[in-house]
């Protein structure tokens, strides 16, 4: 790396005990070719970790004064300032923060003082979960709700005390709070250093990358498949699952295509939301109409689809076919039996419960704002909900403008920068906030006014 460049550095958080002392202990000890400061900070008794982190190679500050969040402008900014008197020993910067500090303003200290943001460039922030008490942390307290909404990954951490089933459920409790993390799941910290370093994940373009239902909506089912049937009958054959009923509804006609696929999502979304009739094995499949199959008998059920002339069923099923093993067979007068695979599958971003009240909200519109309406309404939200929005990250297309904004922010504090050229790419905008007991329709209704 030449020197004029920026330094990465990753902020580690976690709640006490989650590990991270265990993880950064890896990350020194491995082979990276990295070298690579770590600015501890501890709470109340000072040294402590510093004994249990190993290799001497690398550089290790310590903040004095306590809590990190307490004091970031003052003694982060004089540690990184520090630091860069020796730039030429160290090409990474890792922040290992206390587990009761609120990683906001140590990534703010990134955004804020111009400084350290001409040097240093944040990288990514990585949570450990300690995933035997997670649960009760996140019933207790805010900051354990904060590190996991702030996170670029989510280190689920001991996974050798908990069960997958509930490894799971903790899972899709966290992805709730948090859909633009990636969760890894580990046991003493045991992952590759390059899932949690140089992520580039303040980066919108990676995390769509990694995750490209990221910015979707989500839906009341979680997968689709499009079969192509001649006309006669035929068996749709479920195996235990997960769930003791699942919900469908059957189209005729269904379109292979993405468009296509996205208009019968919608369909069905407005069916889903009516009453479901239920079916039991050997009841036939109505089209158009949303039906819960019964599956609590042991065995396979077998439900009937009843074909008149050719046609191309497209299946909107609550779980994925795979967790049933669904197939679609053929029967013929011999009693031969022959699977029919489905032509394209889809899957959908499911909706979950939200039971937590940290979330995260996300914006897609094609076409332009209009700028100065637009700082405006994200001043505004800012100033009043800046302490319940945690992060905001995105692209926005400015009237006018040749190239693509890119928007990042911590709490109140936010950088609109220009980015690429649009080119013959579509412009359009898309913005994530992730925070607390935020109003989607509103949030939604006060982007769209921006557009032109
Ligand atoms: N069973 C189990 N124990 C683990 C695992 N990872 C770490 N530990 C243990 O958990 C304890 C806490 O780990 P640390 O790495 O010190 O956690 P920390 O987050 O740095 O802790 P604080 O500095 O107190 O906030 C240590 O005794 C570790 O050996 C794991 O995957 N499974």
């Amino acid at each position: 790396m030449s020197i004029n460049e920026k330094v990465p550095v990753t902020i580690l958080t976690g709640f006490l005990g989650s590990g991270k002392t265990t993880l950064l202990n890896r990350i020194l000890s491995e082979e990276h070719g990295k070298r690579i400061a770590v600015i501890e900070n501890e709470y109340g008794e000072v040294g402590i970790d510093q004994g249990l982190v190993i290799n001497a190679d690398e550089e290790v500050f310590e903040m004095s004064n306590g809590c990190i969040c307490c004091t970031v402008r003052g003694d982060l900014i004089r540690v990184l300032g520090n630091l860069m008197k020796r730039r030429d020993k160290f090409d990474y910067v890792l922040v290992e923060t206390t587990g009761l500090a609120d990683p906001g303003p140590v990534a703010q200290t990134f955004f804020m003082d111009e400084e350290i943001s001409s040097e240093f460039t944040l990288d990514g922030i990585v949570t450990l979960v300690d995933a035997a008490h997670i649960d009760q942390q996140l019933g207790r307290s805010d900051e354990s709700s904060e590190q996991v909404a702030f996170a670029d990954v989510l280190v689920l951490n001991k996974t050798d005390l908990v069960s997958n089933d509930a490894l799971d459920n903790l899972e899709s409790r966290l992805r709730d709070m948090n859909r633009m993390t990636r969760i890894i799941r580990a046991e003493k910290a045991d992952v590759p250093i390059e899932t949690v370093l140089n992520l580039s994940a303040f980066d919108l373009d990676q995390i769509l990358k990694r995750r490209p239902t990221f910015l979707e909506p989500e839906y009341p089912f979680e997968w689709s498949g499009v079969y192509e049937l001649e006309p006669g009958k035929y068996e749709l054959k479920l195996e235990e699952g997960p769930d003791p009923e699942m919900s469908l509804v059957a189209f005729a006609n269904q379109g292979f295509s993405e468009e296509e696929l996205k208009e019968s999502a919608e369909a069905s979304v407005r069916l889903y939301a009516e009453k479901a009739k239920n079916l039991e094995s050997g009841n036939t499949i109505p089209y158009d109409e949303h039906v819960s199959l019964k599956l609590q008998n042991k065995g396979s059920k077998s439900f009937i689809l009843d074909i008149e002339k050719a046609s191309k069923i497209g299946l909107f099923t609550q779980h994925t076919a795979e967790e049933f093993n669904m197939k679609v067979l053929k029967i013929d007068s011999q009693d031969n039996v022959k699977e029919i695979p489905f032509k394209t599958e889809r899957n959908w971003v499911a909706e979950h419960e939200h039971d937590d009240e940290v979330g995260s909200i996300a914006i897609e519109r094609f076409g332009d704002v209009d700028p100065e309406k637009l700082n405006t309404w994200m001043g505004r939200l800012l100033s009043e909900k800046g302490v319940d929005i945690f992060r905001t990250k995105g692209f926005i297309s400015y009237s006018g403008n040749p190239r693509r904004i890119v928007f990042q922010g911590v709490h109140m504090l936010f950088t609109a920068q220009p980015d690429k050229e649009w080119g013959n790419e579509p412009r359009r905008n898309q913005l994530v906030f992730i925070g607390r007991n935020l109003n989607e329709k509103e949030m939604q209704e006060g982007f769209d006014k921006c557009l032109i």
